[in-house]
């Protein structure tokens, strides 16, 4: 197989898995349009081509080393852990209200379809350490933009936001603190 450069292993990378990407009209309420990340999970090459295209994203595009990958409930567990590991970096999660044991942090938000309060252990970061937040999708920013919050309250340093999908129209990450990267924008 020929070589492939960054720049187009990335795009077939945006071709071959925004193909698996499917809409769901009126999910999980009238109005939205639910983009399901779950048929890429269903195929191992796809699965193993995403969990790749961040890593690979990560190596070429951040300078500094990577010491806690943050993943927010429910679906950025999917990413997160696998990421982690191929980082070589700590895995911490970002869960909503009363699903951690010991001390929490929390911090209120508004999302897409509805308002909520996210959790993270209030030992889960050391100050200065250096954070990528991992969601499977970006909407309004509102959760994105709680977990930079929950990292912030304990004096991490986020050097990157990861996300699968981004819904451009809802201009979400200008409620976020530090760059974001999106593999498919809609
Ligand atoms: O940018 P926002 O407007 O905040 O929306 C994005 C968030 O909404 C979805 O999670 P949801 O809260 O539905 O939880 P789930 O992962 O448990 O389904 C999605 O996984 C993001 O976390
Ligand atoms: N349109 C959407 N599709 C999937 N997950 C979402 N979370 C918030 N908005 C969403």
């Amino acid at each position: 197989m020929a070589f492939k450069t960054y720049e187009q292993q990335r795009a077939e990378d945006v071709e071959q898995l925004g193909a698996l990407i499917a809409t769901i009209p009126d999910f999980p309420s009238k109005g939205v349009q639910f983009k399901d990340i779950f048929p890429i999970f269903r195929e191992p090459a796809a699965l193993k081509q995403l969990v790749e295209h961040f890593h690979r994203y990560c190596e070429h595009e951040i300078t500094e080393r990577v010491d806690v990958v943050v993943g927010l409930d429910a679906r950025g567990f999917l990413i997160g852990p696998a990421l982690a590991i191929l980082l070589g970096a700590a895995f911490v999660p970002v869960r909503k209200r009363g699903k951690l044991p010991g001390a929490c942090i929390n911090a209120e938000y508004v999302k897409e379809y509805g308002k909520d309060i996210f959790e993270m252990q209030a030992d889960a970061i050391k100050p200065g350490q250096n954070i990528i937040v991992v969601d499977d999708l970006i909407a309004t920013g509102g959760s994105a933009a709680a977990a930079g919050n929950l990292v912030k309250q304990l004096a991490g340093n986020i050097i990157r936001y990861l996300f699968i999908v981004e819904l451009d129209f809802l201009e979400g990450r200008k409620k976020l603190d530090a760059p974001a990267y999106s593999l498919l924008r809609y």
